[in-house]
């Protein structure tokens, strides 16, 4: 019967505004702009309908939270791509969406005449996601930037990653458990381990800034390395993160929250936004010594990270937080 076979019930989420760095223009990159996503998802709810049972149908809780790592993340050229990009992360989070429809509207674009606004709209089903998989790969790994595979993407096995989380802006034991907490909410993600915080002197930048709570945590998932790096910025991004000069951003200076991908499994990434493992990781005791705290045995590169961490030069700054002075 057609009403078994498509499903006709909607969620619309319209409206859900943030600001991007998505644009053909150096100044677009640069500056960011406001971008407006409405999105509807086709589904079956009529499970959800009967029993009133929020695991019985799709949280738009969920999809908002995709949409704006989608807009805050790393940027497109096109609107199209920031649109292709929404919808087929949409199909990907949750099977029993059939089908789905994003608009992506930009009513900051830079053109010359009065306007109100300039959107594009992709309507992509299931069979969409199976038709073309490579589109699925975020801007830089479709340009073909990187030296491996993106094995996650390709096979959905689950990948071991290990980050780095710093702050020195704030509140910063507060940030710290809050940026977990936001990864322990990511579909496709499983936190493993969470080494003690620790704490530790600034390494580089400004020398009068304060001292760095540091801690290094690893995660199973299914995320592609550019996947994971977008949600990290989005964390980011959401515990207010400054980037960029324009907004005050200092090199290597205090931030509210730093999420750096050390490792990917044994992958080696080189593309313009993503390096792993991370280059500066092997010399920074504040990630190394946290790492040895939550696993004595781990290994960066091939080489015990505890050795690497006694060679560092800020070995001795790093200090468990509760036994800080
Ligand atoms: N392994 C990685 N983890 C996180 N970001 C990375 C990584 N490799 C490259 N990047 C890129 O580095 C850019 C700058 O990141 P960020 O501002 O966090 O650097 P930083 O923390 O100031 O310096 P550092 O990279 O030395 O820790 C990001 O926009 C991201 O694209
Ligand atoms: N102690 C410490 N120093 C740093 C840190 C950090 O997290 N901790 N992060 C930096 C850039 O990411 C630069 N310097």
């Amino acid at each position: 019967m057609s009403s078994r076979s498509r499903p006709r019930d909607s969620i619309r989420l319209t409206g859900l505004t943030a600001t991007g760095h998505h644009g053909v223009f150096d100044f677009e990159k640069r500056e960011g702009q406001t971008f407006r996503v409405d999105v509807e998802l086709t589904l079956d709810f009529r499970a959800a309908g009967r029993s009133d049972d929020l695991a019985d149908t799709v949280s738009y809780v969920e999809i908002a939270e995709l949409v704006q790592a989608g807009i805050t993340g790393a940027p497109f050229d096109l609107i199209e791509a920031l649109a292709e990009h929404l919808a087929r992360a949409i199909l990907r989070r949750d099977e029993r969406i059939a089908a789905t429809e994003v608009t992506v509207h930009k009513p900051q674009a830079p053109l010359p005449q009065s306007f109100q606004d300039v959107s594009v709209t992709a309507r992509r089903d299931r069979a969409d996601l199976l038709a073309d998989p490579a589109a699925d790969l975020a801007p830089d790994l479709a340009a073909g930037q990187t030296s491996g595979q993106d094995p996650a993407g390709a096979s959905g096995a689950e990948v071991a990653a290990v980050l780095a989380l710093g702050s020195n802006l704030g509140e910063s034991a507060v940030t710290l458990a809050s940026a977990v907490t936001a990864l322990e909410g990511t579909q496709r993600v499983r936190v493993l381990k969470q080494s003690p915080v620790a704490r530790t002197s600034p390494v580089g930048g400004p020398a009068d800034q304060p001292d760095f709570l540091n801690q290094v945590i690893e995660i199973a998932t299914t995320l592609s390395p550019q996947e994971l790096l977008r949600r990290t910025q989005a964390i980011e991004a959401e515990h207010h993160r400054a980037r960029g000069a324009e907004n005050g951003e200092i090199r290597w200076g205090p931030r509210t929250l730093d999420i750096d991908i050390i490792s990917y499994g044994q992958e080696r990434i080189s593309s313009e936004t993503l390096q792993v493992p991370h280059p500066r990781a092997a010399q920074r005791g504040f990630v190394l010594v946290p790492w040895t705290w939550m696993d004595p045995q781990a290994h960066l590169a091939g080489r015990p990270v505890a050795e690497l961490a006694r060679d560092t030069a800020d070995f001795d700054t790093v200090q468990p937080l509760e036994h800080a002075p």
